[in-house]
């Protein structure tokens, strides 16, 4: 009781003391502007030395980054399964060592657990790991140089796409508001020649990331992989979907691209898989679910739906350029999923049909792929869905009279042809044409293939943007163009045409400012639908 008393006295006695002291120190600032110009002079100072000491931790951290960044880009990492395994182990057995000891070691175990990273099959996991088990500082400049790793690789992404041969650039524009009122600039991304061509001239042939057929197209006489019209065809007994291929080299390419993980009741490699007589079925892979297989199926053919059919190649490939590079060793610098990560794309709002989509593919690939449910999130399937559909181009390889065995998904095709396509593929370059009522190239698909070849239609010089037409512009006028432009593509079109009939240009119908300086962060600017 005596001491609880004591406690009390104590605390009243502090607290009056911190009263009267913060009276006092009120009355002063108020009334003393000497002690005024001190308190002021204090805090710039203690600021001055927050913002020193804040520059300073920065500066050791960057060059923390750089020392790491530079030691692991001279590291021959190893190849083979067993190899890696075995430098896994010893990067973090090191790295642990490291961070047991003390303090001073941890920049050292980072960039051990860095280096364990770079040989392990999926990062993300580990990364996750580490975040549990390593101290919170130690974490930290792991993360740190993960980050600048991805931030290098972006910055330098441009260097090396497209490649050079293709003798085009892709550059940052800035796109002038597409409404009158609206003075915001986007910035987007358009295609330049870098060198002169004639009218006929192809400037570039792309084979495409995924593409696929009309479904009603299936199983006829159209190859499932190239699109192709084809006489003789190869089919492939094992896989649900029942394509047809215009050559073992096309069913061979879809096997081992994407039919292999979606459709496919066959187990083997492609090398054996296809020496298996129709009929006489390989033995299925016990995790294959053909209940869902089946059901994907049903829905892409009953609704004509291709896209979910394109989704799931397109994911299947991201498995299989994963695989190789486990089973390889090598690594291709910019994988599938960089190229898309920049391009626009037509914000989708999800429907039922949408959801239904997500959970098929989701059980589908979790079956050949653990854990890939988590990356399916309906966000990323609907931003992949938006980019399919915004950058996709229609591929015609049939004739004419054909055309009435199309049947079009009316929902699916945002291109405003005249005569149904044969099919969709989306491209890695041709994705960032942007349209001109007036274009100076155009799309073609010469082979009768999915190998699209864009072709000058006009002079072009060295530094000229090259442009297609998204719509049929024929004698149009420009409200008519616009309007189809806005409906279907919700945009304003700022190409010189349309600029130059104008009748009541506004400030933003200059032409168009080109920069030089990188676009950051784009795969965010998308159009919202
Ligand atoms: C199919 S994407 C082309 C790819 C795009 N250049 C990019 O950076 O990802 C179409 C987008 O390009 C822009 N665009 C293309 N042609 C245009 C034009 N004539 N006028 C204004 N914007 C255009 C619009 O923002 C449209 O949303």
């Amino acid at each position: 009781m005596e001491i609880k008393r004591a406690a009390w006295i104590t605390l009243g006695v502090v607290g009056v003391a911190a009263i009267a002291y913060a009276f006092h120190f009120d009355h002063k600032r108020r009334n003393d502007p000497t002690f005024r110009r001190q308190i002021k002079k204090n805090n710039r100072k203690a600021e001055k030395e927050r913002k020193e000491r804040e520059k300073r931790a920065k500066s050791e951290i960057a060059a923390f980054v750089k020392r790491a960044l530079e030691e692991t880009s001279k590291e021959k990492f190893p190849t083979s399964i067993e190899d890696k395994e075995k430098y896994f182990l010893d990067q973090v057995a090191k790295g642990q060592e490291l961070f047991d000891a003390d303090k001073s070691g941890y920049e050292e175990a980072a960039i051990h657990l860095y280096k364990a990273l770079k040989v392990y099959p999926s990062p993300l996991e580990l990364i996750v790991f580490y975040q549990k088990t390593v101290p919170e500082a130690v974490f930290e400049l792991v993360y740190k140089l993960m980050s600048a790793e991805v931030k290098k690789k972006q910055e330098e992404y441009w260097e090396s796409f497209p490649p050079q041969e293709m003798k085009i650039k892709i550059l940052p524009i800035t796109e002038p508001s597409k409404t009158k009122n609206n003075k915001e600039k986007h910035l987007i991304r358009g295609v330049f020649a870098t060198n002169d061509f004639n009218p006929g001239d192809v400037i570039f042939i792309e084979t495409p990331i995924v593409c696929a057929l009309e479904p009603s197209l299936e199983g006829t006489t159209f190859c499932s992989y190239c699109l192709t019209e084809c006489s003789n065809t190869v089919s492939d007994s094992n896989d649900l979907f029942g394509p047809i291929y215009c050559s073992v080299a096309c069913r061979t390419k879809a096997f081992d691209e994407y039919s292999n993980i979606l459709f496919s009741t066959s187990n083997a490699s492609s090398s054996t898989a296809h020496d298996i007589a129709p009929g006489h079925n390989a033995p299925s892979s016990p995790s294959f679910s053909h209940e869902t297989a089946s059901r994907l199926i049903s829905l892409i053919k009953s609704s004509n739906a291709k896209y979910p059919l394109m989704i799931a190649r397109f994911l299947a490939r991201m498995i299989y350029e994963e695989t190789e590079k486990v089973a390889k060793g090598v690594e291709e610098e910019y994988g599938t999923f960089d190229h898309i990560e920049r391009l626009r794309y037509l914000e989708i709002k999800p429907t039922p049909a949408e959801k239904g989509e997500i959970e098929l593919l989701r059980e589908l690939l979790a079956s050949k792929v653990p854990g890939i449910q988590e990356f399916i999130s309906e966000e990323r399937y609907l931003m992949l869905k938006g980019k399919l559909m915004y950058n996709a181009y229609g591929i015609r390889t049939h004739k004419s009279e054909d055309s009435h065995l199309i049947k079009e998904n009316a929902g699916e095709t945002m291109r405003g042809d005249i005569t149904p396509a044969t099919g969709a593929g989306f491209y890695r370059v041709a994705s960032y044409l942007t349209h001109s009522c007036e274009p100076n190239t155009e799309i073609t698909f010469p082979k009768g293939n999915h190998k699209l070849s864009l072709v000058a239609i006009s002079p072009i010089k060295a530094g000229d943007q090259l442009r297609v037409s998204y719509i049929p512009v024929g004698d149009r006028d420009m409200n008519s163009r616009r309007s189809e432009l806005e409906a279907k593509w919700k945009f304003r079109c700022m190409c010189p045409k349309c600029v130059s009939e104008d009748s009541v240009p506004s400030e933003t119908d200059d032409e168009r400012n080109w920069i030089d300086e990188d676009v950051e962060g784009e795969s965010s600017n998308e159009v919202a639908a």
